[in-house]
């Protein structure tokens, strides 16, 4: 039987030692951070991460500045606001809530951003700097994993690591995380055959495709360490991720449960970058 992994517990540790150092470098330096949030339109599963980051700056004492758009907003319109929380210097980190209404162009607006207040680690820029290892912001997700797969006490090196995912957002990044780390790393996708033998060799399996209950036990090696990214929204109303709990967790050593895994990381990582743009943008690192 698998123990779980308690996603809550870390991340909360991780905004622990995002708040000390906060406090430490406002009463030594005077540093204060902010973070912007975008969100437009009324997507209810968008509002709740909203809501959830805005309680974790508060908690790790940040500010935060929420611009809630209309759904008929206007790309130009997205794109000034972009410009003015680049040059406002209150605001170290910027994120634009995806997905984008299908009229907003979201590579236009990602492209928009001040690279170094790219939170999220998705402009271009930091995309290149992670493929060559020279990043200083990890893309919130990708990172939140390893900071879980750590929390194991797994050693990375030589070990089978297989992304089921391929999202830019996702998959492409943790597997360069994971190949930093000395993984030996197969990325799986909708085209892949064999997924099922492919899985059965991974001592490390993060799954990213969001389907409901994907990976089921049958699928997953004796002991492996078993990441779930998936957030589905049943029609009942429940979360559930892209992996089988209840048959996974008879063959896992380690498993994420969804809630609590994954998701409260990728908001503890993103409170992480948001310092450490603070810190950049005031020389201190
Ligand atoms: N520019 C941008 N950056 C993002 O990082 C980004 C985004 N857009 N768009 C949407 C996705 C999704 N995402 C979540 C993060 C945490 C939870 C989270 O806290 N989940 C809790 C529970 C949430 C619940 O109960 O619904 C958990 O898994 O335990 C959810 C969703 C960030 N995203």
């Amino acid at each position: 039987m698998a123990q779980i992994i308690d996603g809550k517990a870390v991340s909360a540790a991780v905004k622990a030692e995002v708040a000390e150092e906060t406090a430490k470098l406002r009463d030594a330096k005077g540093l204060k951070v902010g973070l912007a949030v975008v969100i437009v339109g009324n997507d209810p599963a968008s509002r709740v991460y909203v809501n959830n980051k805005k309680k974790a700056c508060e908690a790790v004492g940040f500010q935060s500045f929420e611009y809630a758009m209309e759904e008929n907003t206007t790309q130009e319109q997205l794109l000034d606001l972009v410009n003015v929380l680049n040059r406002d210097d209150r605001v170290n980190g910027i994120l634009v809530q995806l997905p984008l209404p299908k009229h907003i162009d979201e590579k236009a607006v990602i492209n928009a951003i001040s690279p170094d207040k790219d939170v999220d680690a998705f402009h271009p820029i930091n995309v290149g700097k992670i493929m060559i290892g020279e990043y200083s912001f990890l893309p919130c997700t990708p990172a939140g994993v390893m900071r879980l797969i750590e929390s194991t006490g797994t050693d990375i090196t030589g070990k089978q690591c297989v992304v089921i995912g391929r999202s830019n957002i996702v998959g492409k990044p943790q597997a360069m995380l994971l190949l930093q780390k000395n993984g030996t790393v197969t990325i799986c996708h909708s085209k892949t055959r064999n997924l099922k033998e492919i899985c059965l060799g991974a001592d490390i399996l993060v799954v990213a495709i969001g389907r409901a209950n994907f990976v089921t036990g049958d699928m997953i090696k004796e002991g492996a360490v078993v990441i779930d990214v998936g957030m589905n929204r049943l029609d009942n109303g429940k979360l559930c991720g892209d992996v089988e709990f209840e048959s996974a967790e008879k063959k896992a050593s380690f498993i994420t449960p969804v809630p609590g895994g994954v998701g409260p990381m990728t908001i503890a990582m993103l409170m992480k970058n948001t310092l450490t743009a603070a810190k950049q943008q005031a020389g201190i690192e």
